[in-house]
């Protein structure tokens, strides 16, 4: 814990020692006014007291009151200031973090879980900091001040008050280490929870149509159920040990009483001495009973700031060179991948795909077609081998670099909740109002915009469901026409549209593609009869590679592959349909 706090502190060290100065400032104001009481009891007890020193004493105690209260509003500002600035720090850091990580590193954790780290840990880590952090260092300084304080006063009664701490200490490390245990629980079951809300809102569709909602999407019922029980347990868990430790603390000031009456009947302890420490001893305790519940919240604030740290620490993709190719084939040298190390999805794959020309991937589901686009696009590393960009390895570009060069029409259209006009900018922030409408004209969006109430500036609504899948693709196009990229990857875009749709996309694509480097997946492999050169994987390995006309004469794969789709009118087949030859 002590690790991360430093760590977190360090970020923001200016801040942190304003913070820890005034704190130590409002400590000394805390214990100040006992130091009066002291010196107005011996007073009290002399055979003739002095009113006018009294009074001065009293005087005193009011100015350092007021004061008081000026350096505890400080210190809290202080406190406050730090905490915001560190957590503001922490999520720029995670915004930047998340700009340089592969997208291998999202596609692989559950997204409410990252949601979870950015939103939830985030602000955890900001209540509870900011609440217990200020009240801690306070507690202790006032502790070190007035231990110092009691033992100059009487060095025998302050041990006894003293003798508390250890047992109270192991008392905080049993709550703080059942908390952790639980903690982890308890942050587990509140990512699930939020995972299983944004399963449910992003598959309502699907939860109503089969009559899923309320209580029979067991999933998120059971996420709340757990988080409940979580909950309860982790509020549970600082009572009993705040209550054993107000015990031990209670028994040593009475054993400090007890001794104090003995030591004032021997005759070794005077009896303004002994006020003073009865007085004192709550004094010193109350924030050690206000640590005890702190120091256990702050174990558990390190279970989220511990998963806010280790995402900052995720390996970033390599920052490259400013290298820029000055032609566009791209070269597979022995490329070996897989999602998990124990599975190779691509093995030793060598290939070259010629600038300016079309090459289709051709294969069975799961064959690795799309693995292999997201190689190109760097969205993965390779884990063996060498993928090159005009000769040069893409891993020594900068990642900018590769995802400037290459433009994406997926089946899956991502839209933001914007207008048409600003979707198609997304391709090329800086392009005029001429070339934006010049690619929604050549996409053929300009047909269906013209016919909205607000033309291309309509909404297109919550990841574009305010428009038709056909709709959605052709200004993914638009997008990718204004960004000009000299590769193009291309899921075949038309696979699950209507004929009318489908001709208006084909149009379309005829304009995103001409003079580019094309890498298409094919799935109607009809549609990709034109292409330069088709590759055939199998398992992740090519198995044949050649024009349609030479596949179709090797009768292997392919042709089997077309044949069967010639008889089924173009449907996509998986693995086990293939027949044997
Ligand atoms: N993000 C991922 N994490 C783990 N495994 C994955 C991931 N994406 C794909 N795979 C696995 O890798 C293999 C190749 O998948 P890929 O998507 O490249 O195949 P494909 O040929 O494009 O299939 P399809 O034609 O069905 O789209 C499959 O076995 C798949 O289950």
């Amino acid at each position: 814990m002590i690790k991360n706090l430093l760590y977190v502190l360090n970020l923001k060290r200016k801040e942190t020692y304003k913070a820890i100065l005034w704190e130590l400032v409002h400590a000394i104001f805390l214990a100040a006014p006992i130091g009066f009481l002291l010196l107005i009891l011996q007073d009290l007890f002399l055979p003739a007291p002095h009113p006018a020193k009294l009074w001065t004493y009293v005087g005193l105690m009011i100015g350092l009151l007021v004061l008081q209260l000026f350096v505890a509003v400080r210190s809290v500002i202080a406190s406050n200031g730090m905490t915001y600035a560190v957590s503001t720090d922490l999520r720029i850091r995670l915004g930047n973090q998340l700009q340089r990580l592969s997208m291998g590193t999202f596609k692989q954790r559950d997204p409410g879980d990252l949601a979870a780290v950015l939103l939830q840990d985030v602000a955890n880590f900001e209540l509870i900091f900011g609440h217990t952090v200020g009240n801690i260092t306070a507690a202790l300084f006032s502790m070190l001040v007035l231990s110092g304080f009691l033992f100059i006063t009487d060095w025998r009664l302050a041990i006894v008050l003293l003798a508390a701490l250890p047992l109270v200490w192991l008392m905080v490390r049993l709550a703080a280490h059942l908390l952790t245990k639980q903690g982890k629980k308890h942050v587990a079951a509140r990512n699930a929870t939020s995972a299983r809300f944004l399963e449910y809102v992003s598959g309502i569709r699907t939860i109503k149509s089969f009559g899923m909602t309320g209580k029979r999407f067991s999933s998120l019922e059971k996420a709340l159920n757990d988080f409940r029980r979580a909950s309860i347990r982790t509020e549970a868990i600082p009572g009993p040990f705040v209550l054993l430790a107000t015990v031990v603390l209670e028994v040593c000031f009475l054993l400090m009483l007890w001794l104090g009456i003995h030591f004032f009947a021997q005759g070794t302890l005077a009896i303004p001495v002994l006020i003073a420490f009865l007085l004192m001893g709550y004094r010193l305790y109350d924030p050690i009973k206000i640590m005890l519940v702190d120091f256990a919240l702050l174990r558990y604030m390190n279970i989220s700031l511990g998963r806010v740290l280790e995402l900052l620490q995720t390996p970033r993709q390599g920052a490259g060179k400013n290298l820029q190719p000055s032609h566009y084939d791209i070269c597979f040298h022995d490329v070996s991948f897989g999602y998990h190390p124990e599975r190779k999805v691509l093995d030793k794959v060598s290939f070259q795909i010629p600038e300016h020309r079309m090459t289709a991937l051709v294969g069975p589901s799961g064959s690795g077609k799309t693995t292999i686009t997201s190689l190109i696009a760097r969205f993965w590393d390779v884990d063996e081998g060498r993928i090159e960009i005009g000769g040069i390895a893409i891993q020594d570009m900068k990642p900018t670099t590769v995802y400037s060069l290459i433009s994406e029409v997926f089946q899956e259209v991502y839209l933001f909740d914007d207008t048409i006009y600003n979707n198609i900018k997304y391709g090329k922030p800086e392009a005029t109002e001429a070339e934006i409408i010049a690619a929604a004209e050549r996409a053929c969006v300009l047909d269906f915009a013209w016919e909205m109430p607000g033309g291309l500036h309509s909404a297109v609504g919550e990841n574009g469901n305010k428009l038709s899948g056909g709709q959605k693709q052709r200004i993914s196009i638009a997008r990718a026409l204004l960004k000009d990229a000299p590769i193009v990857l291309l899921d075949e875009a038309t696979a699950s549209l209507d004929p009318e749709n489908e001709i208006y996309i084909q149009q379309a694509i005829q304009e995103l593609v001409k003079d580019k480097t094309v890498i298409v997946i094919a799935h109607k492999l009809a549609t990709v009869r034109k292409a330069d050169q088709l590759l055939v994987l199998q398992e992740g390995q090519i198995v044949e590679r050649g024009s349609h006309g030479e596949l179709m004469a090797l009768g292997g794969l392919y042709r089997r592959l077309y044949d069967i789709q010639q008889q089924a009118g173009g449907w996509k087949l998986g693995k086990k349909a293939l027949p044997e030859p």
